[in-house]
């Protein structure tokens, strides 16, 4: 099983080529990136400029949405609202030339698998917004897809119900080996959890589309987007020679020492918010990266603080919450960072150079 989605769509901001094989995909990027369009696209339900939409070698191109094989969970659960749950999820199956008897049977039993057979026979209008998401999950399913699209599948849902929907997606993607998943999603958390265990793949659309394994993708970030993601600090470059980089500044050029690389011309340099040491004084020795600078924000994160720095490269530290208490830093306060260049990577960025 495979989807191969080539698609252009100028109005939307929409440029991909991607092939993805069985298993479980995200998808992530600012908002309006197109993430919702790209789901569209894949299930017929809209007509970009240009398409080719491939699933389990069946091109899909003159293929109506239902007869596609592709079960979609949009973020607004559109269920139809006279009919009842049970007719919702058979709907699917009853498209496809299944008998009404089959069908329902079909319906009954992923009702069950998300949890929401007592409730086969009411209308829509009588559910909460987590348990539509977890009927229109039953009736994405129902289909018998060979690719499930999930539009931020837990974005109805509350704190309660999200841990039950966490574990019945987990459940469907790993009884379906042939499955191909692709989970829009705005929390890098959910690239890593949702199903399980980590996405196989991650896009991040935008103006370049970053596309390979989660690792690769949130270890060589080429937009601030996706540094977000990751957490590191990322500034657009140009590469120097062997190793090195220089980017502009308010305060004119700046040299940034970096470990060795062999990238030339644009690029990103990244490095991680806990490679930034803070310093009360100058710090002496090794450090080539020395940076003054005041606190603009200090957020407690994930156990640890993140103080952001107004220094000549907006950046941010994370330290522990003993040493933000030995320094101690408030926002406005004067401080040095260092950073190591063994702890600095450059990426090539295939954009125009700079500096
Ligand atoms: N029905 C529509 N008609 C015209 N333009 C649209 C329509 N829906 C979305 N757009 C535009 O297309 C672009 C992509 O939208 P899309 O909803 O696919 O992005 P998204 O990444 O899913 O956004 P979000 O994170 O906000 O859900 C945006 O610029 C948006 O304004």
């Amino acid at each position: 099983m495979s989807l191969q989605v080539r698609a252009d769509w100028a109005q939307r901001g929409l440029a991909v080529d991607l092939d993805l094989p069985a298993g479980r995909h995200a998808v992530t990027g600012p908002n309006g990136s197109g993430k919702s369009s790209l789901l569209s696209v894949i299930a017929g339900l809209s007509r970009p400029d240009r398409a080719r939409v491939v699933l389990d070698g069946r091109a899909l191109d003159e293929v109506p949405p239902h007869r596609r094989r592709v079960g979609l969970m949009s973020q607004a659960p559109a269920l139809f609202p006279h009919l009842d749950v049970r007719d919702n999820v058979a709907f699917g199956p009853r498209s496809t030339g299944r008998g009404r008897r089959g069908a329902r049977d079909t319906a009954n039993h992923w009702l069950e698998v998300v949890g929401m057979s007592s409730f086969a026979d009411r209308r829509p209008a009588q559910l909460s917004g987590g348990q539509a998401a977890r009927v229109a999950l039953a009736r994405a399913l129902a289909a018998e897809p060979d690719a499930l699209l999930l539009d931020e599948p837990l974005a109805a849902l509350d704190v309660e119900a999200t841990p039950a929907m966490r574990a019945v997606l987990a459940d469907v993607t790993h009884a379906r080996e042939d499955l191909v998943v692709v989970l829009v999603t705005h929390d890098v958390l959910d690239v890593l959890t949702v199903a399980d265990g980590v996405a196989d793949t991650m896009t991040v659309l935008g103006e370049r589309v970053e596309h390979g394994p989660v690792r690769q993708v949130l270890e060589h970030p080429r937009s601030a987007f996706t540094a977000g993601l990751a957490g590191v600090n990322l500034v657009h470059a140009a590469a120097l020679s062997g190793s090195g980089a220089r980017t502009p500044t308010a305060d004119g050029p700046l040299e940034i020492a970096t470990g060795p690389h062999d990238v030339t011309g644009a690029c990103w340099v990244t490095f991680a918010p806990d490679a930034v040491s803070l310093h009360r004084e100058q710090p002496e020795g090794s450090p080539r990266n020395v940076w003054h600078g005041r606190v603009s924000r200090v957020e407690a994160h994930a156990g640890r603080a993140r103080v952001w720095l107004s220094t000549p490269l907006p950046m941010s530290a994370e330290v522990t919450p003993a040493a933000l208490a030995a320094l101690p830093l408030r926002p406005g306060d004067r401080v040095w960072a260092s950073v190591k260049a063994s702890q600095v990577r450059v990426h090539p960025a295939h954009t125009d150079p700079v500096g």
